[in-house]
């Protein structure tokens, strides 16, 4: 098939490349353009939306439906290319330039095993954003989350109320529960590509422990399933992709990439957003907003672009000699989901042809726990036959030497534990007052003695679903964790270390620009505006106010479609 061929010789290409690619420290390719003493007018428009990712290529795709609009969409990255369209190619991508590269700050409480304790935060930077190296995964959490996000002060964010928006956005093939899946959407859905050989076993020892197949989408969450994934003929569906590829014939919608947003301009005395600050080509530029400005930079870059302009907590922008122009808990809250990566099982069963082109997540179960919302999240990664090309865990030598080098792609699976609720809580902080500096990201991750507690109670629950019949059949067992030697293995101290070491997470930021009813504890309103601010809103996956029992994307999504919406009724 001269596709496959097409597609293999752009792997091989590709990884190449991923072998020698050095994650960069800062925005370097806009160095010189922030250097500019010259401001060139860029036009007025009615909406200026920053960053075309998951959100912002949504919101894009919806306000410009109404042609009197003109809408500039503002993204730091370039296009998608033929790499980031291969489903499983999803963990190299982070090694090339269409990631922004962030590392957290080195850690005290967790990512203890990694190089410089430092975890890994990828980020998107294209037309796409996040969805367009992200894993594919479409899973939208359970209906308490969002019903949460009412309890804590956000009416009309029920999952009643929510729902119709993750339908409206869904071409989806998914045989689920009736009533949960839109059909005739912009974006397709469908199960993860043909099953592994082991998927069966996955299944079956759910089934042992109790845990029936079910549709995380649909009526019942808590099971194992196969994964429902963004992908259409093979391909990746970015938001990119599926939706502003056709928006972006549209004559009222002007994208420009390779821009970085500077600043937010805006009046002080009015407190209203008038425009924005940009770098292209080596100049700066200024576009002014008649109706709003719209930042969908992502929960790591919004919160940094806010403070960058004057939004955020008091002290730090004080201390950073940025003036204050309204004090607001920007970068606080934040919340991830950690993940383990240190279960990994030898079988007696080898896989006998690669598959590069199929996706390398295969399925998730969700554990019950004693709440209406699963504690832990497990997910299923087959034996794949091809070894990855970079380590994305960031693990120091002695992991790499000791524990990383013993895993073989042909015999071993990994099933990820993650933790969807945690307490404790990390923040985002300006490194220095230079937009094209990175942003600093620190996770403090089980700060909470809790949050380790529930991730042990998850572990021991994967290393049962391993000890069934159907595991068994296969010989399954535990590959040795060679750290924290001075704990009885598998001893609660023994996982305490272990998970520590080696935990990094899903890469689902948000909270950092939170919603609720007022500015002392959140940044946003319920529809998005920021606090005491006019004209300013912001839409991407750091409005959350608390996370949901899922992944990410098709939350945001949904909340870019929704707030389309709330836009469309406030100026029509
Ligand atoms: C490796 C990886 C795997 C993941 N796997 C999954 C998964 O399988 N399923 C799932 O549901 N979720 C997954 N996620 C999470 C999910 O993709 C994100 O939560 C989601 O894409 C966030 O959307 P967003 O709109 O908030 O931000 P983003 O999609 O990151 O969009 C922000 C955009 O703004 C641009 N931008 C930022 N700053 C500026 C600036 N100053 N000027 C101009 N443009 C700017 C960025 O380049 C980017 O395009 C994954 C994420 C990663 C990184």
């Amino acid at each position: 098939d001269p596709a496959i061929d097409f597609y293999k010789k752009v792997i091989d290409e590709n990884v190449a490349k991923v072998e020698s690619y050095k994650l960069p420290e800062n925005n370097a390719e806009f160095i010189n353009g922030s250097e500019a003493t010259e401001v060139k007018d860029f036009g007025n428009y009615d909406f200026i939306i920053i960053g075309a990712g998951s959100a912002g290529s949504v919101l894009a795709t919806r306000l410009s439906e109404n042609e009197n609009w003109k809408i500039l969409l503002l993204e730091a990255g370039g296009e998608e290319n033929d790499f980031s369209t291969i489903p499983s190619m999803w963990a190299n991508l982070q090694m090339s330039e269409i990631n922004w590269g962030y590392r957290t700050i080195s850690q005290k409480n967790c990512c203890l095993g990694m190089k410089n304790r430092q975890c890994l935060e990828p980020r998107g930077k294209a037309i796409g954003g996040s969805s367009t190296i992200n894993a594919i995964m479409y899973v939208r959490g359970n209906p308490e989350d969002y019903n949460e996000w009412v309890r804590l002060g956000n009416p009309g964010w029920s999952y009643e109320e929510v729902l119709p928006y993750f339908l409206k956005s869904e071409n989806s093939q998914v045989e689920g529960d009736p009533g949960f899946h839109g059909k005739g959407g912009l974006w397709n859905i469908q199960y993860s590509l043909p099953p592994s050989e082991l998927f069966s076993n996955f299944l079956q020892a759910n089934k042992e422990l109790g845990l029936e197949a079910v549709d995380y989408n649909g009526y019942r969450q808590f099971g194992a399933s196969k994964a429902q994934t963004n992908i259409k003929h093979g391909k990746r569906q970015s938001t990119g992709t599926a939706f502003l590829k056709y928006a972006r014939q549209r004559r009222n919608l002007n994208v420009i990439t390779n821009a970085l947003v500077t600043e937010i301009v805006i009046d002080k005395k009015n407190k209203s957003a008038e425009g924005v600050m940009f770098i292209k080509d080596n100049q700066k530029f200024r576009a002014n907003a008649n109706l709003e400005v719209i930042v969908s930079a992502g929960a790591f870059n919004s919160p940094q672009l806010l403070m960058l302009s004057g939004i955020g907590p008091k002290e730090h922008l004080e201390e950073l000699g940025i003036d204050l122009i309204e004090d607001l808990p920007v970068g606080q809250n934040l919340l991830e989901h950690p993940m383990f990566s240190g279960l990994a099982f030898r079988t007696n069963f080898t896989v006998t042809a690669e598959s590069p082109l199929s996706s390398s997540v295969e399925a998730v179960g969700f554990m019950p726990g004693p709440g209406t919302v699963p504690p832990i999240e497990y997910i299923f990664l087959p034996q794949t036959g091809t070894p990855s090309a970079f380590d994305m865990f960031n693990f120091n030598q002695e992991l790499e030497n000791s524990y990383l080098a013993k895993i073989n792609s042909s015999t071993d699976f990994n099933i990820f534990v993650v933790l969807l609720h945690q307490k404790s809580k990390g923040q985002i902080r300006l490194k220095s007052k230079n937009p094209t500096d990175f942003p600093e990201i620190d996770l403090n991750l089980f700060e909470e003695q809790e949050d380790v507690d529930t991730f042990i109670d998850g572990i021991n629950f994967v290393i049962k679903l391993t000890e069934t019949q159907a595991f068994r059949d296969v010989n399954a067992t535990l590959i040795d964790i060679p750290i924290c030697q001075e704990y009885e293995k598998y001893s609660r101290d023994f996982w305490e270390c272990a998970i520590r070491h080696m935990s990094m997470t899903l890469y689902h930021p948000c909270g950092t620009t939170a919603m609720g009813p007022n500015g002392t504890t959140a940044v946003v309103d319920n529809q998005l505006r920021v606090h005491g601010i006019e004209k300013l809103r912001v839409v991407d996956a750091g409005v959350m106010p608390s996370t949901v029992s899922g992944h990410l994307n098709a939350p945001t999504v949904m909340i870019a479609e929704k707030i389309s919406d709330v836009i469309k009724a406030t100026y029509n």
